[in-house]
């Protein structure tokens, strides 16, 4: 059977969703492990006053690409961007692009989705699941398509605590569900929106579910792989380690955290953080692209499954996500900490409110104040407002645990030569994960927030004079709180005093009792 690399030798790739966090780096791997592959076409939409050459020539500066531009550069020869809007009949592929596409494309990797968990459903609808049918509709059209890859999540069914390498029914026939929402008016659909996703969390997972079931009907058409990552991290080891470029899952609360502005959480300390570097996901993505394609003439007549996560081969809990994430930082600070970075996470409620009264809700008075009186816009509150909203919709996520079979990522691994093992490695059994964690964080300094790593010694300076500034603060409100409460009332004065004396008796008789053993 050929390697990975030789079997992508001159094979035209069709990719969905490349300018996104995934779809980046599956084109980076591509160009850099399969040099020989023909061409990279990619749809891509117009944004932000940018058109969608500059969008892909402005993504392959980044610096994701460092590696491919010095192995070949003119990789950027292999890449077509092809216009196209997902949401829009025929994907708004104009005739001659479909022309194109449909004579060459020999494999497909549809990554695109919106991931928002506050999405309206309809929008979320029209993109994770009628754009997914219309690209299995265009794909029909390929005479020379040997595989189509599904990018889905590993909680398109967190509705359910077992979750196996197959497709389970639909909540709800995806075709039923786009003719009643067809005619309705958003604010219909908004306000029936919880009773239509039932037990899924928001509209992200549930259209996942429904575009695997559209998959599903397609797949004795197509040879068709569905990939499910569970929570997608940086990246472990390539194109190099802690590479990352965006605030999506776990990031932004690390980055909270690292700042100083999170300080708590609910999550549960015991339950599995099921985090996939997003190398591994790539990795397990192009070797399951290979093996559609080479078997799709003895495959059984469905879609196979690939479950990718870690927490069944090499588990990892939030309780200790937490003390990797608090210790790197404070090993890494970032620049202009608002408080030292001190996060904690627990999964009781009232505990959790509390918290977020006395270490979110007042400093960011405290602060917005200051900022006021010296002329300044408040902001802290609003900021904390925000990122009450992103954690509330996390935290579902963070407080319980699922059970993943991971049987087909474990044969896949099993089909591959040893060369390939190590090209496209995705056995997260070797995973160390405080290295991880800590490159991880290293890397949303780095990328994410672009922040220069020769300030770390100005910024270990900020926390010391943060750490003062609490030394100082705590002392004035023990000096206030004994002024106005203790010194005033004789009572008070007297709780005190036997608080005081108790400590010492306590004192003496340790000391006389530790005098007697020795
Ligand atoms: C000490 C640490 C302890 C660890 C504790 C546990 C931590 C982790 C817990 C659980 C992770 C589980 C995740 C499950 C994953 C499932 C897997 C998948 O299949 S898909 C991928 C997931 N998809 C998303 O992550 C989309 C989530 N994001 C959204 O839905 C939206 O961005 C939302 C609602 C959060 C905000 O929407 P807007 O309309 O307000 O605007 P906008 O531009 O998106 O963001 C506004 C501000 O919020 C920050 N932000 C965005 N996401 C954040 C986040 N996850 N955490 C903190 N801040 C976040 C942004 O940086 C921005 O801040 P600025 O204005 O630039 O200062
Ligand atoms: N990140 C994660 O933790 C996880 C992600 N996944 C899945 O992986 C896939 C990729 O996710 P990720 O890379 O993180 O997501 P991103 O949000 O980073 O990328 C989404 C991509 O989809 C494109 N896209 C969105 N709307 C349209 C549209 N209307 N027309 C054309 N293109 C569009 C975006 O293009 P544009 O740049 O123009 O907006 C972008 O390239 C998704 O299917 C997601 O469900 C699964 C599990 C976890």
């Amino acid at each position: 059977m050929a390697s990975i690399a030789d079997y992508y030798a001159g094979k035209s790739v069709l990719i969905t969703g490349a300018t996104g966090f995934m779809g980046k780096v599956l084109v980076e791997k591509l160009l850099r492990s399969c040099p020989h592959v023909r061409a990279l076409y990619l749809l891509v939409r117009p944004k932000a006053g940018q058109s969608m050459q500059e969008r892909v020539s402005d993504m392959m500066k980044c610096k994701l690409f460092d590696r491919v531009r010095e192995d070949n550069p003119d990789f950027h020869q292999k890449i077509v961007p092809i216009s196209s809007e997902l949401i829009q009949p025929g994907l708004a592929i104009g005739p001659e692009d479909k022309e194109t596409l449909t004579s060459c494309i020999n494999i497909i990797f549809h990554c695109a989705a919106t991931i928002r968990f506050d999405e309206p459903l309809k929008h979320a609808l029209q993109l994770n699941v009628m754009a997914t049918q219309q690209l299995i509709s265009l794909a029909q059209q390929m005479p020379h398509l040997q595989a189509f890859i599904h990018i889905s999540t590993a909680y398109a069914n967190c509705n359910r605590r077992h979750i196996d390498d197959i497709i389970y029914p639909p909540p709800v026939e995806p075709k039923k569900l786009i003719d009643s929402l067809e005619w309705m008016e958003d604010s219909i659909v908004r306000d029936i929106t919880p009773r239509l996703i039932g037990d899924h969390p928001n509209t992200y997972t549930y259209t996942k579910a429904l575009a695997e079931c559209v998959v599903q009907k397609e797949s004795s058409k197509l040879s068709i792989a569905i990939i499910r990552p569970s929570i997608v991290g940086a990246s472990w080891q390539e194109p190099f380690p802690g590479w990352i470029d965006n605030f999506n899952g776990p990031s932004g609360v690390f980055i909270a955290a690292g700042k100083g502005i999170l300080r708590t959480m609910r999550a549960n300390n015991d339950a599995v953080a099921d985090l996939i570097p997003v190398d591994v996901v790539i990795n397990l993505t192009l070797a399951a692209g290979w093996y559609t394609a080479v078997h799709r003439s003895t495959r059984p007549k469905a879609a196979l499954v690939y479950n990718c996560t870690t927490g069944g081969i090499n588990p990892f809990h939030w309780g200790e996500i937490e003390h990797h994430v608090m210790s790197s930082f404070k090993r890494n600070p970032l620049e202009q900490a608002f408080r030292r970075p001190n996060a904690n996470i627990t999964s009781n409620y009232l505990m959790n409110q509390y918290w977020i009264l006395v270490s979110h809700r007042f400093p960011a008075l405290l602060y917005d104040l200051y900022l006021r009186l010296s002329g300044q816009k408040p902001q802290m509150m609003r900021i904390f407002n925000r990122l009450h909203k992103a954690i509330g919709l996390l935290e579902y996520f963070s407080s319980q645990d699922w059970e993943w079979n991971s049987e087909n990522m474990n044969m896949l691994m099993s089909h591959l030569s040893p060369e390939d093992r190590k090209t496209f490695n995705f056995d997260v059994r070797q995973l160390n994960w405080p290295e991880y964690i800590e490159n991880y964080c290293i890397g949303t300094k780095k990328y994410v927030l672009n922040e220069d790593m020769s300030d770390i010694p100005a910024a270990r300076q900020h926390l010391r004079k943060l750490r003062n500034i609490r030394y100082t603060f705590n002392t004035l409100l023990l000096v206030f709180i004994w002024r106005v409460f203790i010194a005033r009332s004789q009572m008070a004065r007297n709780i005190w005093y036997f608080v005081v004396s108790l400590c010492f008796k306590f004192l003496s008789y340790f000391r006389a009792s530790s005098t007697l053993t020795n």
